[in-house]
């Protein structure tokens, strides 16, 4: 473990390994929350990666080191496409591990992505954190992320316009996605800044020239939508492996 510019770095030889962590890592800050808070809030994040952690989560010992009833589920991004479209990040978590843990379905909270623009989508969700959490900026007790290779975390990517400061947004929608679905809503820095843990989780090559940028570049996070992840009182960790860590320290 190691400590950058932007949180601490574990490093691990391969994307099983980092999986295997950071479904521990989510059982162990899942156990706390609850006996601390009585409830487990988590933001998942969608794409592929989180698929081997989803799987590890699903199945014992895990699955049943965590009080489902317990546990309230969100997302950070997700497009605007219904629940049973292949590129639904709720579709993707709930057939990977929603479904095989006896979480209540009132504990699911999927955005709204059906029969509204994502504007209307992005206000909907963002009041239903205020209610449900009680707390005007939400604090969540953990909030996943990944990037993609153009330093895009949620659905910030690079090159897209803010929400305006001081603007009291949380969710944000989202046009011209340059990956694919365009319509988005994601989280914005205001509410991922907020939470209690953040935790990336990074695997492959390909991320590997943007890893680098994010915590060891100059700060920019108009061009590293990543960078912009600093939590205001909470933890940042990365869990990464080689391939995704071979290029650090390389500019
Ligand atoms: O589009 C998205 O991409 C990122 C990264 O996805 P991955 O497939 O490279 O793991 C993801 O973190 C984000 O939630 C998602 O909407």
């Amino acid at each position: 473990m190691s400590q950058t510019q932007r949180g601490e770095l574990a490093v691990f030889p391969d994307a099983a390994a980092v999986a295997d962590e950071a479904a521990r890592r989510f059982v162990a800050l899942a156990q706390a929350a609850i006996a601390e808070r009585g409830r487990f809030t988590v933001a998942l994040s969608g794409g592929s990666t989180p698929r081997a952690m989803h799987e590890r989560l699903a199945a014992p010992p895990l699955s049943t080191a965590i009080d489902w009833e317990r546990v309230f589920v969100y997302w950070g991004d997700e497009r605007m496409v219904p629940p049973d479209d292949a590129d639904s990040s709720y579709r993707m978590a709930r057939d990977t591990l929603l479904a095989h843990v006896p979480i209540p379905a009132a504990n699911i909270v999927p955005a709204p992505t059906v029969g509204g623009t994502p504007a209307d989508a992005a206000r909907a969700y963002a009041e239903t954190l205020v209610a449900q959490f009680g707390q005007d900026v939400p604090e969540f007790d953990l909030i996943l992320l990944g990037i993609g290779p153009d330093g895009h975390t949620a659905s910030l990517f690079p090159g897209q316009p803010e929400p305006s400061a001081p603007s009291a947004d949380l969710v944000v929608a989202v046009h011209d996605s340059p990956k694919p679905p365009p319509d988005r809503i994601s989280f914005t820095y205001r509410l991922i800044n907020a939470a209690h843990n953040i935790m990336f989780v990074v695997t492959g090559a390909d991320k590997a020239e943007a890893l680098n940028g994010v915590l060891h570049g100059p700060p920019n996070r108009a061009h590293l939508p990543a960078q912009g992840v600093q939590p205001t009182a909470g933890s940042l960790l990365w869990l990464v492996d080689r391939a995704a860590a071979q290029a650090l320290g390389a500019s």
